[in-house]
């Protein structure tokens, strides 16, 4: 090859959002990682710009994100997002002034957040094995309960009332349906789980439960269970590997995906992916997880699930072996046994990270 090569190497845009509290630390773990993997492979090139929205320049400021600020995000290829969220700002204010917004305005309509239980870790569930839990959740990421509908009335009085409205749309269930059941078809086990509660919520669950029978149709090869949502609880904790693929609204698979981090290990190992399907708009990438403000500012947070929501937006962007070196670097660091306290381990945020990129040079770089 000319040795020329590099020059012309793809440079993919990222706009970052570190946000508020671990956020801020996983970011620029994250960042440095990604930044290991392009220089070992050459073949691409990333180009970051920061942007401070967060609940500390809000307090300054006035403002999370400037009046243009989703236009300036659509110019980018992809979103890194840390984490918003601060004790000194009301949580609704906060997630409503960035990350929900971003969400709806770029069409990120689809949630995915995978869990698995990772070499050298365990779940907490006795007798669980690695292979006994592997799932991914396909979360509605636009409407339901997260619609923004409602509103209150005499707030400030003892007669106040409150409505918190969740809308669901035939377009909003069937194009996550149609993800679901793609995802679903592209495993090995072809298993998709919906989860409802149509049977105390008897308008929007019913339509939900309508529109996957009917989709189901378009998808013979897939099998198909459904599930209520209280159930579904019982179900992860002791039937894990009953489950593959699995498709909740806004509010169900929040939940769910915390339950099912949690019984993968720990919450700091989750990734997700906010996905616009039809690639008009970029798609954001960041960990489940909260700027857990009671670890903020120790360097203990664990900085896996941040790692794994950057693989997955490197395989968006179609780096496909950058993607799974940077998996197989995540995997032989937890197998070693280097690991945050929450997983059981001793070391902090940049002992992993550190190590992170250790494995990374060693599987591309020709190291030892
Ligand atoms: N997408 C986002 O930006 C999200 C923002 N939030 C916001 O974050 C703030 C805190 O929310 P919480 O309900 O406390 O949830 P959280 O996910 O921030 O923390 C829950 C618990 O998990 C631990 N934890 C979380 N991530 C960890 C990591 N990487 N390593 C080790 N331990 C970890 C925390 O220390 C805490 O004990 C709130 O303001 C909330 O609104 C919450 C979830 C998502
Ligand atoms: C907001 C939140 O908890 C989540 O997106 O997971
Ligand atoms: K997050
Ligand atoms: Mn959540």
């Amino acid at each position: 090859m000319p040795s020329n090569i590099h020059s012309v190497a793809k440079v993919h845009r990222v706009a970052c959002i570190p946000g508020d509290g671990i956020g801020v630390d996983i970011t620029e773990a994250a960042t440095r990682v990604l930044n290991t993997l392009s220089t070992v492979l050459k073949t691409f090139e990333f180009d970051f710009t920061t942007f401070d929205w967060s609940s500390k320049a809000y307090l300054e400021r006035g403002w999370y994100m400037p009046p243009d600020g989703l236009d300036q995000l659509k110019k980018y290829d992809v979103i890194y997002f840390g984490a918003v969220g601060w004790p000194d700002v009301p949580d609704h204010i906060s997630l409503w002034s960035l990350i929900l917004p971003i969400r709806k305005a770029l069409n990120q309509y689809v949630n995915v957040r995978p869990t698995s239980i990772l070499p050298g870790t365990k779940s907490p569930l006795a007798d669980c094995k690695r292979e006994d839990l592997d799932w991914v959740i396909v979360r509605e990421n636009s409407e339901g309960e997260y619609s923004g509908q409602g509103g209150i009335s005499h707030e400030h009085s003892e007669h106040a009332v409150a409505t918190e409205v969740s809308i669901f749309t035939q377009v909003g269930i069937e194009r996550i349906m149609r993800f679901a059941f793609d995802t679903a078809r592209s495993r090995p086990r072809k298993k998709l789980t919906m989860v409802t509660k149509s049977n105390a919520q008897r308008h929007g669950m019913v339509l939900w439960d309508k529109v996957f029978y009917q989709v189901a149709k378009d998808y013979p090869d897939v099998s198909t269970d459904k599930m209520l949502v209280d159930a579904m609880t019982v179900r992860m904790v002791l039937h894990p590997t009953s489950l593959d693929t699995i498709v909740a609204t806004n509010l169900h698979a929040d939940i769910l995906s915390d339950l099912a981090a949690a019984l993968s290990g720990s919450i700091g190992i989750a990734p997700s992916s906010n996905l616009d399907p039809t690639r008009k708009n970029p798609s954001m990438f960041e960990p489940i997880h909260g700027s857990a403000p009671d670890i903020a500012g120790k360097g203990i947070a664990n900085p896996i699930g941040a790692f794994w929501s950057a693989a997955e937006m490197v395989r968006w962007l179609g780096e496909t072996e950058a993607a799974d070196g940077l998996m197989k670097a995540i995997s032989n660091v937890t197998a070693a046994g280097v690991k945050t306290k929450d997983l059981g381990g001793s070391e902090d945020t940049k002992g992993v990270t550190n190590a992170v990129c250790k494995e990374i040079e060693k599987l591309f770089g020709g190291g030892e």
